[in-house]
């Protein structure tokens, strides 16, 4: 239709709304003011009647839209649904599209529950190392690094471990492995017998070091339950693996990276653990020196003093403080005072740890952002910016791991307490499953294990 013909037809309906409805309604009206109570009383029951009708038929035109794919017709009607978000929080205010996106939700969370619900023979699971505190976070912060150790635990005629890999030889090889300890936990939860288990580790985090090792096995010792029993733990609003982890490590610093990626930092409120993730700047690298000598954390927090003074609180609270705002800032520039901390490296290095500072001060030196224990040590840990991706795909003068990676190797050497360097990055993503029998995935859902 062209403008023109549109404009006319516009001026056409004015004047007929104008010279022939206007007057026809007023005249209805005065014949009904003039008219009878009883009448007057009949003629607003039947225009409210009228009003309710148009009212329920928009309703209905509306919810035929909402049952497709509101954008795939290209209408997009703004209608007020409610919903819950994350926290139980009513909101509304939505969009057909989101009432179609809600119901997708609703169907892929039922196939998740029935998935879940299902009792399997086996499952393996994948979980990242840690690296906690990170300076002055001392028991709440941590971050998820891309070194991974796996888990199998089968159903057999009766119980056996096997282990590869690091600390193979010096992990306890009955049922007080922590895999083990947590399989059991989540079959308590589960309600059921721990039936006899085949367990196969696969250790690639290294043993006592400060990365984490004896979370991941609780992680994945958890999750292999959970997933053998079908049971299905409330994460929305409780986060209940976070409980049961924390609750068997004493602290969340390690396993919440392990079980959500990332950087996390974790609180307890008085009634139960939370966690939140802090932004990991984007290219940051990750400089690990890991000594050949083991390091216990029961024997690396028996060192700590029992009272910290105002002064050494206050210190930290500043520098925790500083150290995620620099983080969310993407500021590499600001790491370096954020990492500073005098809870327990002080205490450590001067009892236990004395290669720390050494390597601290030789990888500042070689370009490093921050440089700190990591988790209980022996480990020492450096962050530096630079690209992230293949040590063999990137242009060497975007990186420094390179360089602080030397550095720290030949003051290890100085120090007497010799090691490897491993050079990796953080990891967003936390512990998954990555097989499992029978397997997951049916109809609409596909999990990264099931190729
Ligand atoms: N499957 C397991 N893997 C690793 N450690 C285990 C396992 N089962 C039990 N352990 C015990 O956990 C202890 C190692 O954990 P520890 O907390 O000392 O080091 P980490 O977890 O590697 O370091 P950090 O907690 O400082 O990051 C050892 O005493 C070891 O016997
Ligand atoms: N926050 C812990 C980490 C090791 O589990 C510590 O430093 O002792």
């Amino acid at each position: 239709m062209s403008e023109r013909v549109r404009v006319l037809g516009y001026v056409a309906a004015g004047l007929c709304l104008d010279r022939v409805v206007g007057p026809a309604v007023w005249r209805l009206i005065r014949r009904v003011l003039e008219s009878p109570a009883e009448t007057r009383r009949l003629a607003v029951a039947s225009f409210c009647a009228g009003i309710c009708a148009t009212v329920a038929a928009i309703g209905a035109f509306a919810r035929v839209q909402a049952s497709e794919p509101a954008w795939l017709s290209g209408r997009n009607f703004q209608c007020k649904v409610p919903s819950v978000d994350k926290e139980g929080a009513v909101t509304g205010n939505f969009n057909l599209r989101n009432v179609y996106d809600l119901e997708m939700q609703e169907r892929i969370r039922a196939d998740v529950i029935e998935e879940m619900a299902i009792k399997r023979t086996s499952v393996t699971v994948r979980v990242p190392a840690t690296s906690a505190n990170m300076g002055p976070g001392f028991d709440c912060l941590g971050m998820a690094l891309d070194m991974w150790s796996e888990l199998t635990v089968s159903r057999a005629n009766e119980f056996s471990i096997e282990a590869s890999g690091e600390g193979s030889d010096q992990v306890p090889m009955d049922e007080t492995n922590l895999c083990c300890m947590g399989v059991r936990k989540a079959f308590e939860v589960a309600g059921e017998a721990v039936p006899p288990l085949r367990y196969v580790c696969k250790n690639r985090i290294p043993f006592a070091r400060g990365l984490g090792s004896s979370s991941a096995a609780i992680v994945a010792g958890l999750i292999a339950g959970l997933v053998l029993t079908g049971h299905k733990l409330t994460c929305w609003g409780e986060e209940s693996l976070l409980q049961l982890a924390a609750e068997i490590e004493g602290h969340p610093d390690n396993v919440s990276p392990a079980i959500y990626g990332g950087i996390q930092l974790g609180i307890h409120t008085g009634k139960r653990w939370m966690s939140e993730r802090v932004t990991v700047p984007a290219g940051m690298q990750v400089v690990v020196f890991i000594p050949e000598t083991i390091g216990k954390t029961s024997e690396a927090r028996a060192v700590l003093d029992t009272e910290v003074s105002r002064n050494d609180a206050v210190f930290n609270v500043g520098r925790v403080a500083w150290l995620v705002n620099a983080f969310n800032m993407q500021r590499f520039d600001n790491l370096k005072f954020g990492a500073q901390d005098r809870l327990h490296q002080p205490q450590r290095a001067d009892r236990v740890y004395p290669h720390l500072y050494p390597l601290v001060d030789a990888a500042t030196t070689a370009g490093a952002a921050a440089v700190f224990l990591s988790g209980a040590g022996p480990a020492v840990l450096a962050l530096t910016s630079g690209a992230s991706g293949d040590i063999f795909a990137q242009r060497e003068k975007e990186r420094v791991d390179t360089s602080v990676a030397k550095a720290m190797l030949s003051a290890s050497e100085e120090s007497g307490f010799e090691g490897q360097v491993f050079i990796t990055q953080p990891v967003e993503t936390g512990a998954h499953v990555v097989h499992a029998e029978p397997n997951f995935s049916n109809r609409l859902l596909r999990y990264r294990g099931d190729v």
